[in-house]
């Protein structure tokens, strides 16, 4: 288990508290803090006198002055009560916060302490610019203290959460409430929708035997609310600072922000100075919580229902706001229980009773059954994949047939619907282009669904989308982490603006899905993506094998799409090919190699034939 660490005991007098205080008032009333720091530490206090002066005259000019903080400085108090060595430096410079800097570096300072009484500061400015810039930039540790003086301390809240500023704030917390007498109270207060790891909270636990702690405080709760129901039993707080490096609006981080705002305590503010490593793992850990936060918002924001847009009519309405056209491909292999069902219904609701679609059309990948005849037989125009673009060849997959078909359909918004769809409904259709039709900045609109699964007659009402579950959700939230809203990244129904279908590449086969979704993240960001939940959808059940093998492409596909994000090498030839594993009648098994590689086929628009049918001028070459 990883123990919370507070800093190790230096065995001479090496580790240096710096406290920039150049009045007597603020010498007194901050020395006895500074000197209980430098005590728990077996370290020693350097009061630092900053003499300040203007840009336009020499540093010389400040020697009087010097003089003068050197005969204050004389004049002080007697250091010798504290049992810690003290000494005092003055140093000259342009600027205040400079000044620190350098001292804290010739006098190899491990903490500088900073403070001012609470009445000093205005609600609006809570620091002054050279506090802000430490904080931003330590040089080394940093402590802040907005002080009530005459308050006499009696218990100290400690709010933890186990992040890189914990240990300073513990060895503060202790050495502050060693000096008041006071007790220490942790609070660890954990948002309930966002629950930390099991191990930040055990390793937490550890805090429970330093000393002075009397009170451990366990909330579910946000930490604000938290720290302030906690207040009034405290006099002060010692709180990590929580603000980004860089960032000129949060020197100390909202959270510290919204405290000192509205709390009236002692308040404390630890800054650790991270070393490169610490800080590096440090951004990646607030990358990582951004990126959540991006994606909630991104699922609040763009996940929508198809009965938003089940007035047909008002649907339609958009469309010709938008003076858009809608062009509908099925792809097809083998469906001719399902395909006479869905093209009926589509026929009826989407054309002749509110003419939503513009075009509809077949293409299948050479079905064996009676598929064609049975659209055709409903006037619905029935392409050959293979015969689409056949200079080109033709490889075998779905992906392959939804490339071409770019080829054949004349809309402005292209829209794919999977055939094998036993309950199928007119909102699969209408669901996907909704979000287009309403909002312009979408680009792309994917369906979702609550999935059953049928084993022989029996349909269990959820356990459906194996590989969407064991594989391609995993597999995304390691690697495209934005995505990891998306309920359905495999769903076969799904429409979007030509304009950004025809710049992506095709994955020929059931990889079509996965680098399609990857590739116009890349190129338009999460924001143009949306989803639309379509209630529940019963499709037919493939085998493990075959499920086996799309899980093998899939995976092919995000391998190389993070191949050219990273630029390296990673699949090599024999990772094209599989071993399946099949059970022989007598009940053994067999594996048989088998080599599964979906092929990348050029964005459409890269295609001379379709550059020309679509009236755009030829590419320059090269
Ligand atoms: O060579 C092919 C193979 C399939 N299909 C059609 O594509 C659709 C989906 O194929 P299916 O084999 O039923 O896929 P699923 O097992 O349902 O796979 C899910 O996951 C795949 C991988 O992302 C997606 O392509 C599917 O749309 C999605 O439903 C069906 O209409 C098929 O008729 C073709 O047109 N050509
Ligand atoms: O989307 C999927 O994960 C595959 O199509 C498998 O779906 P199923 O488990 O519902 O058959």
């Amino acid at each position: 288990m990883h123990m919370i660490q507070t800093h190790e005991r230096p065995s001479s007098n090496d580790y240096v508290v710096l406290l920039p205080a150049r009045e007597a008032a603020k010498v007194q009333l901050m020395l006895p803090l500074a000197a209980a720091i430098a005590r728990q530490q077996n370290g020693q206090v350097v009061i630092l006198g900053v003499v300040v002066v203007p840009h336009d005259q020499p540093l010389s000019d400040g020697m009087l002055e010097t003089r003068q903080v050197r005969a204050d400085y004389d004049q002080a108090a007697d250091f010798s009560t504290f049992q810690v060595p003290i000494r005092t430096v003055i140093t000259v410079a342009h600027d205040l916060t400079d000044g620190i800097r350098t001292s804290a570096e010739e006098q190899g300072a491990n903490l500088i302490l900073l403070g001012w009484p609470a009445q000093q500061s205005s609600s609006e400015r809570l620091f002054g610019p050279p506090i802000d810039n430490l904080l931003r930039h330590p040089p080394c540790d940093v402590v802040v203290l907005r002080l009530h003086d005459e308050q006499t301390w009696r218990r100290v809240l400690l709010p933890v959460r186990g992040g890189p500023h914990t240990p300073l704030a513990c060895d503060i917390a202790m050495a502050l409430a060693e000096h008041h007498d006071a007790s220490i109270s942790v609070l660890y207060a954990t948002n309930p929708r966002m629950p930390d790891d099991a191990s930040v909270r055990a390793s937490l636990q550890s805090l429970r035997s330093m000393p002075r702690v009397t009170r451990w405080l366990e909330r579910s709760i946000p930490a604000e609310q938290a720290i302030l129901a906690e207040d009034p039993d405290h006099q002060a707080i010692v709180l990590g600072v929580t603000g980004r490096r860089g960032d000129p609006e949060a020197p100390i981080g909202p959270l510290a922000d919204r405290i000192l705002r509205q709390s009236d305590s002692t308040i404390v503010l630890v800054r650790h100075r991270m070393a490169q490593s610490e800080e590096l793992a440090q951004q990646i850990w607030q990358q990582n919580r951004d990126l959540s936060a991006t994606v909630d918002r991104w699922f609040a924001e763009n996940t929508f229902s198809s009965h938003e847009y089940d007035d047909l009519q008002r649907l339609f309405a958009h469309k010709q706001q938008q003076g858009v056209t809608i062009s509908l491909a099925l792809p097809t292999l083998n469906e001719e229980a399902t395909i006479g069902e869905i093209i009926g219904q589509l026929q009826e609701h989407l054309v002749a009773n509110v003419p939503l679609l513009d075009e509809i059309v077949l293409i299948d990948s050479g079905s064996h059954d009676r598929t064609r005849e049975i659209a055709a037989a409903h006037g619905v125009p029935v392409y050959l994949h293979q015969e689409i673009l056949s200079q080109y060849g033709a490889f075998a997959g779905k992906g392959e047939a939804l490339w071409k078909s770019l080829y054949v359909l004349q809309g402005d918004i292209i829209a794919w619907c999977d055939t094998d769809i036993k309950n199928f409904h007119p909102r699969f259709v209408y669901g996907i282009v909704g979000p287009l039709l309403r909002e312009r900045r979408l680009v792309y609109s994917k369906g979702f669904y609550r999935r059953p699964i049928q084993f022989g007659e029996r349909i269990a009402a959820t356990g459906g989308g194996r590989v969407t579950e064991l594989n391609a959700r995993p597999l995304l939230n390691l690697f495209y982490p934005e995505l990891s809203g998306m309920l359905q990244p495999l769903s076969g129904e799904y429409a979007g603006r030509r304009s950004a279908l025809e710049e992506v590449p095709f994955f020929t086969g059931y990889g079509v899905e996965t680098g399609m979704l990857i590739d116009l993240l890349e190129r338009h960001g999460l924001n143009a993506l949306a989803q639309v939940d379509l209630m529940e959808r019963i499709h037919r059940n493939q085998e493990l094998v075959p499920l086996s093998k799309m899980a093998f492409a899939i995976t092919q596909v995000v391998i190389q799409r993070m191949e050219q994000r990273q630029r390296v090498s990673l699949l090599e030839p024999v990772n094209q090919t599989m071993k399946l594993i099949t059970q022989r009648e007598d009940g053994g098994f067999s594996l048989e190699l088998r080599e599964i590689r979906d092929h990348e086929r050029p964005p459409m628009a890269r295609i001379p034939e379709y550059r020309r049918l679509r009236g755009l001028p030829p590419e320059p070459a090269g």
